[in-house]
């Protein structure tokens, strides 16, 4: 009878097979699957996966419902066992409870890092990032070889998080050698993308049936190694500093004066790591992935490349000047293909899930406490009653239009909303147009010869093109 009552006005969903429920729908392509199911259950609709509830919101007003009317309700994320992986997983910003120690290390990287003052402050790091990799593609293209955009892109931001927090390069400038760090970011990617059958039947977590936790543990036990290398080196150089040294002033520095400060800090230096990692993770791959499919796009549409290498010869000049982010303001159709580019490939499509914090009603529905909730960002923006000729890329439908992607506009997500929206949006965006500008500014691409071009997806932690692509970039004169 308890069951029955808490199964009670649940929204309408597929029926599930016993045991498994509705795991065998999702397929390879959960997003996709999940947006043709809610064609048929609606906006909101409820699923099972093996013992786990979801329920999984497919419109804006129902996604509004979620993070902003009932807010407090969904605040904490229930974590995958690739993640709880890691070492103190409760001192990430993107997987702890939303509590004040959460509050703490959002505030602090809000106010140390994104802030428009902060990001000012640090923009020639992002220009310096951004020419090594121009100088990098400029050998390349003396070479006439092809490069794997996705993955310098991911490189160069790597680099401008760890300049951001250490003061250092973790990738060589060559982009080349498999310098571990980038491997071992890259593997814990990999690993948390993987479907583990033991999230959906927490009996069996113990088992790591799939052995992917032992498997990342590895990657993460690592990355903490280094970083507490970095961070040791750090404290004694600070002691040495004291008495005439020179301090760095960066991100680790703003971090282990506020552990110094007082008792109470909400760090230490076991607590500082985690927060680090996420920062990395959460930031390279999400933007790499906007290049490569921003790139595969234009490759895709060449008259959209044409407009936009006209806009940047009109507001820049030639090949001697190079793109600064000052120009942003100033490159409107560079920013719409970024947007348009968010729109039809958002790297994170389902967004991070949340969990019901307590039993809310919606849409006339009740949301039981525990149920998972995903919100299908992806399929609200290719839905036509949204957009217009929604599978279609044109950067145009963003140059007259307010829409913006800060989480106010919900049929437009790409970085959540609500409380929990992406920290890293005020980088990520000036980053992305100044990186994109520069590769356009700089060369004329195309693609190696006898390559069969295909836009497909590949689902995983961000969403990436089934096949990297490549392309040849050519110095224009
Ligand atoms: C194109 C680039 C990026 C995209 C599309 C993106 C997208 C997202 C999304 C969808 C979320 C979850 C929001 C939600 O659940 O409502 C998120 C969370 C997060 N992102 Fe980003 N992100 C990007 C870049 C970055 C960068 C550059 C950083 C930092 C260096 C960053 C740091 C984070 C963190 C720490 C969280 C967790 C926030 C929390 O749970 O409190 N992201 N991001």
């Amino acid at each position: 009878r308890f069951f029955q009552k808490r199964k009670k006005n649940k929204p309408p969903g597929p029926t599930g097979l016993p045991i498994i429920g509705n795991l065998h729908q999702l397929g390879p392509k959960p997003h996709s699957s999940l947006s043709s199911l809610a064609k048929t259950y609606g906006p909101i609709m409820s699923l099972r996966f093996g013992s786990v509830t979801v329920a999984v919101v497919s419109s804006p007003t129902t996604a509004q419902q979620i993070l902003q009317k009932n807010d407090q309700s969904f605040t904490d994320r229930p974590i995958p066992e690739s993640v709880a992986a890691q070492p103190n997983v409760n001192d990430t910003l993107a997987w702890a409870p939303a509590d004040s120690r959460w509050r703490n290390r959002r505030r602090i990287c809000t106010t140390q890092i994104f802030t428009a003052q902060r990001l000012d402050l640090l923009q020639h790091l992002r220009h310096r990032k951004v020419q090594q990799l121009i100088q990098h593609l400029h050998k390349k293209a003396e070479e006439r070889t092809s490069v794997n955009i996705g993955e310098v892109a991911f490189a160069t931001m790597l680099n401008l998080v760890s300049n951001t927090v250490f003061s250092e390069d973790m990738v060589d400038s060559e982009f080349e050698s498999a310098g571990e760090f980038k491997e071992l970011v890259w593997r814990i990617m990999e690993d948390a993308g993987k479907v583990n059958v033991c999230d959906y039947f927490p009996v069996l977590k113990r088992f790591d049936l799939q052995g992917v936790k032992i498997h990342v543990k590895v990657s993460y036990l690592r990355l903490h190694e280094i970083f507490d290398r970095m961070i040791r080196k750090r404290v004694e150089d600070r002691k040495s500093s004291r008495s005439g040294g020179s301090i760095k002033n960066d991100f680790l520095d703003v971090l282990l004066d506020d552990c110094e400060k007082d008792e109470a800090s909400v760090f230490s230096v076991q607590s500082i790591k985690p927060l680090i990692l996420d920062l990395f993770i959460a930031g390279s791959d999400t933007s790499g992935s906007t290049i490569e499919w921003a790139m595969a796009e234009l490759l895709h549409n060449p008259e959209i490349m044409e407009k936009a290498r006209n806009e940047l010869i009109q507001v820049i000049g030639d090949k001697s000047n190079q793109v600064k982010e000052s120009d942003i303001p100033t490159l409107p159709y560079i920013q719409s293909i970024v947007k348009e580019t968010l729109r039809l490939h958002p790297p994170v499509p389902l967004l991070l899930p949340y969990i019901a914090g307590n039993d809310v009603e919606i849409n006339g529905y009740t949301i039981h406490k525990g149920t998972q909730v995903l919100i299908n960002v992806w399929s609200i923006g290719r839905n036509p009653e949204f957009w217009d000729d929604p599978l279609l890329f044109q950067p145009e439908r963003f140059l007259n239009s307010n829409v913006d992607f800060k989480g106010r506009d919900f049929e437009y997500l790409p970085f959540g909303g609500g409380r929990r929206i992406c920290p890293g949006l005020p980088l990520a965006n000036r980053m992305i147009v100044l990186m994109l500008a520069s590769l356009l500014h700089s060369f004329e691409w195309e693609l190696p010869k006898g390559v069969n071009h295909e836009m497909l997806e590949q689902y995983g932690i961000t969403l990436k093109k089934l096949t990297p692509l490549f392309a040849v970039p050519i110095s224009v004169v």
